[in-house]
């Protein structure tokens, strides 16, 4: 049984300093109030998949980047934080097949549009009604929350959100599912699968889920935080209150410890290795804020029956995030315009022609100082191509004219998605231990993230107050209809 059920706990672990494990810190804080002491274990860096490289007088990010207008936890995190929204810069983009440039985005709005309706009908419109649609049963999870309700798997959290044709999604590849909608093979092919590679270096066979929020990630009014996303992650571990423990979990294993009342309490046991050596301590509840993945941590866990493993199956994708500062050479991407004239920013790449980068965009520093113009491409630039594999010298000798600086972070991104999905992990891994990265399986961004981070707070103070009726409820959309 949880220690002393009526106090609240006096000890809860974090393990990641993600924006998974900071929100989580900043939930904790807000369900279980200033009593509890919430320690926040991390062996890299303060925000994980949130980081800045140097590059010049400029930080810029490397991996997770932009966040979504309608994502409210990023949004409610900023603002809570003081910390404004980065300035945007307007971009255009161009679709490259690997030889040539398919398609350029225009200045104009009017010339974009018929371009579209000519080349691709009313596929374009019917995505973006689409993914508008799924957003709109995505939205349904912000108001459940608010109500402080709750899931214990991906898949419950799932279905309340869009019932049964979010489940069917994430069974689908997003070609299946998009061919199901009646959409063109041209249309999949030439736009839907560049965006599936940009957003997740992957093809459209990813799950229809995933491909409807990487879809949404090529919304407009796409915004970052000034200053670098990774300061949401320290601001929230400040806000909360967290000590941040600068070490790395080895394992975690479950003590029965006799309490004043004289019934058994179980209590947590992380064992952890930081600068002095190794250490241990003892929690009330744990939650687990890291994908339990081949190559993304090694925790194990002892005493736990079922068994937790310490790796669930599935993997994670690499992608290579290069940085380089130098002269683009535009003749690469197959065009006969001229450096000074080529204003494209986001260069997307179709599957055909085995393009070895899925992605090419001029990149703006994290801080945008005053009067900046992101320069033509017949001037030294800062660029971020992601690839599958680093790319070797020869490489990216083809690719700029000269360069002086190249940054490289291998990411073991998000999942390698490959529908119709297994089971997803569990939220709850035992009494009063959770998995954060476990929504990850639906879909890898900062607002999954934070909308589990939310969820496991919840689950979290439901099981130590005992309150059922808040976690699985079925039908709460009907349920909370007309409700603020
Ligand atoms: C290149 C790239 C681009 C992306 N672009 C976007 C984007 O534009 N928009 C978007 O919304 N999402 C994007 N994402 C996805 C997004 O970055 C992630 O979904 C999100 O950051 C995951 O956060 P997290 O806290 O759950 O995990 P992580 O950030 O991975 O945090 C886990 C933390 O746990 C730590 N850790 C691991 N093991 C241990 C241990 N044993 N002990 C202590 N600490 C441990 C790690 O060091 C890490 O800091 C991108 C990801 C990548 C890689
Ligand atoms: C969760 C919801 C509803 C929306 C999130 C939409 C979103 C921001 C998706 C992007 C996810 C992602 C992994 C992007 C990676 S690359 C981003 C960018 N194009 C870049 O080049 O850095």
């Amino acid at each position: 049984s949880a220690p002393e059920l009526q106090e609240q706990p006096k000890k809860i672990a974090v393990v990641g300093a993600g924006i998974g494990g900071a929100a989580t810190a900043y939930y904790l804080r807000q369900e279980f109030g200033p009593g509890v002491k919430i320690d926040v274990f991390e062996d890299g860096s303060v925000g994980g998949r949130l980081a800045t490289v140097k590059i010049g007088d400029y930080e810029y990010e490397t991996g997770g980047s932009v966040i979504h207008p309608l994502n409210l936890h990023m949004k409610h995190f900023v603002d809570k934080l003081g910390i404004p929204q980065r300035k945007d810069v307007p971009s255009k983009m161009a679709i490259f097949d690997g030889k040539h440039i398919l398609f350029e985005e225009s200045d104009w709005f009017i010339v974009n549009f018929f371009c579209m309706l000519w080349r691709y009908g009313l596929n374009f419109l019917r995505m973006q009604m689409w993914v508008e649609t799924v957003l709109d049963k995505f939205m349904r999870i912000y108001q459940y929350q608010q109500f402080g309700y709750s899931f214990s798997t991906v898949e419950r959290l799932l279905h309340a959100m869009g019932g049964d044709s979010f489940l069917t999604l994430m069974n689908q590849t997003l070609e299946e599912a998009m061919m199901g909608e009646g959409f063109s093979q041209v249309f999949i092919n030439d736009i839907v699968a560049p965006i599936t590679r940009v957003n997740y270096g992957q093809s459209v066979r990813i799950n229809g889920f995933v491909g409807a929020v990487s879809l949404a990630g090529a919304d407009s009014g796409l915004w970052a935080v000034d200053g670098g996303n990774k300061k949401v992650c320290s601001g929230l571990l400040y806000n909360s209150k967290s000590e941040l423990i600068p070490a790395r979990v080895t394992s975690i294993s479950v003590k029965v410890r006799p309490s004043k009342r004289g019934t058994p309490v179980s209590l947590y046991e992380i064992n952890y290795v930081d600068q002095s050596g190794a250490a241990h301590s003892l929690y009330d509840i744990v939650i687990v804020a890291t994908p339990l993945h081949r190559g993304k941590s090694d925790v194990t866990f002892s005493g736990f029956s079922p068994p937790i493993p310490s790796h669930y199956p599935g993997h994670y994708h690499q992608t290579v995030a290069t940085l380089v500062h130098g002269l683009l050479n535009v003749s690469y991407l197959g065009t006969t315009e001229a450096a000074s004239e080529f204003t494209v920013s986001d260069v997307l790449t179709t599957d055909s022609n085995g393009s070895i980068i899925n992605s090419l965009s001029s990149l703006d520093p994290v801080h945008i100082p005053k009067g900046y113009k992101r320069p033509p491409a017949s001037q030294a630039n800062v660029w971020k191509v992601f690839s599958k594999k680093p790319l070797s010298q020869e490489q990216l000798e083809n690719m700029f004219l000269s360069y002086d600086s190249v940054s490289e972070t291998k990411w073991l991104a998000y999942p390698a998605y490959h529908p119709p999905h297994r089971k997803t992990p569990p939220f709850i891994l035992h009494n009063r231990l959770y998995y954060l990265n476990a929504v990850e399986w639906a879909a890898s961004a900062m607002e999954m993230s934070a909308i589990a981070a939310r969820n496991v707070a919840l689950l979290a103070h439901h099981h130590w107050h005992e309150q059922k009726s808040k976690i699985d409820q079925e039908d709460l959309h009907t349920r909370l209809r007309g409700e603020l």
